[in-house]
């Protein structure tokens, strides 16, 4: 059975239609990349996926269970098995680093405080933050804040992780460390990576399957290894995105004249 199953999502907000038709599932240990020009909904789909937000038709299984038709004891057992990054990271500004892993292990696991922090010092020192464990979360760059919230996701080792735009703003090096320090927690940990990204080097480098959100026409319009779909040359807008190319014009409108 798969980790995740997505199935006929529909999103929307309000009248205003987001995506449709949107079915995927994601297998243990498998790295998903949810790829697509800006506003096409990846961000928005993430948040239907983790629970923050319920699509507005079509189920999301987390092992078989749907989610939004669940029980709120079933949902909360739901969440301890995936861990999220977002975006800006979304550390508690007045905490520590190492408070920061050790409230979400206090919260994921019924580990003591002792083994809280044993275990968080353990994990920083994993993603290279042991030196900042003591720093708060405003005196980081921004790499060390995506690690530190890397951490906090990763600590109790749930078995499926999501992370929103984690290289998105990172110099090269610190983005192909990411990259590198997700492929190594796959193998540590064997947990399963759906992540959103616009970065070309780590959709290559990490990404086993994806799915292809288009803004003009709301729906998914490719699936696959991005790898493999920019060889495969499958839809103009995904070739324009993974080659980096200008995208393709629209039709142009008939001339004054012309024949209908
Ligand atoms: N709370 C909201 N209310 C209304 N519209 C919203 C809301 N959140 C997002 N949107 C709209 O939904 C669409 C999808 O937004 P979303 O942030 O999911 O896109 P995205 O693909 O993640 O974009 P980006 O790559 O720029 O981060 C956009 O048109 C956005 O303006």
């Amino acid at each position: 059975m798969a980790l995740l199953s997505v199935q006929n999502l529909e999103m929307r907000f309000g009248e205003k239609l987001i995506q449709r038709d949107v079915s995927f599932e994601v297998q243990a240990g498998s790295i998903f990349a949810v790829m697509g020009g800006s506003g096409c909904g990846k961000s928005t789909l993430l948040r239907h996926l983790v629970g923050l937000l319920p699509p507005a038709s079509g189920a999301v299984l987390h092992g078989g269970v749907d989610y939004w038709a669940a029980t709120d004891a079933e949902r909360e057992a739901m969440r301890l098995k995936f861990g999220m990054l977002f975006q800006s990271a979304a550390l508690w500004s007045s905490m520590t680093v190492l408070e920061n892993v050790c409230l979400a292990l206090a919260r994921q696991t019924a580990l003591d405080e002792a083994a809280q922090e044993a275990r968080a010092r353990e994990v920083l020192e994993w993603v290279g933050m042991a030196d900042a464990a003591d720093k708060l979360p405003a005196s980081l760059s921004g790499g060390m804040k995506k690690r530190a919230g890397l951490a906090r996701a990763i600590a109790s080792e749930p078995p499926l992780l999501f992370l929103d735009e984690p290289s998105a703003g990172l110099d090269p090096i610190s983005s192909r460390r990411l990259d590198d320090l997700i492929l190594d927690i796959r193998e540590r940990t064997g947990a399963a990576v759906v992540f959103v990204s616009h970065e070309l080097p780590s959709l290559f480098a990490i990404a086993d399957d994806g799915i292809f959100l288009d803004a003009d026409s709301k729906q998914p319009i490719a699936h696959g290894r991005p790898s493999e779909l920019v060889k495969a040359r499958v839809h103009p807008t995904v070739d324009a995105f993974l080659r980096r190319e200008a995208p393709p014009d629209p039709p142009a409108p008939p001339a004054p004249g012309d024949p209908a």
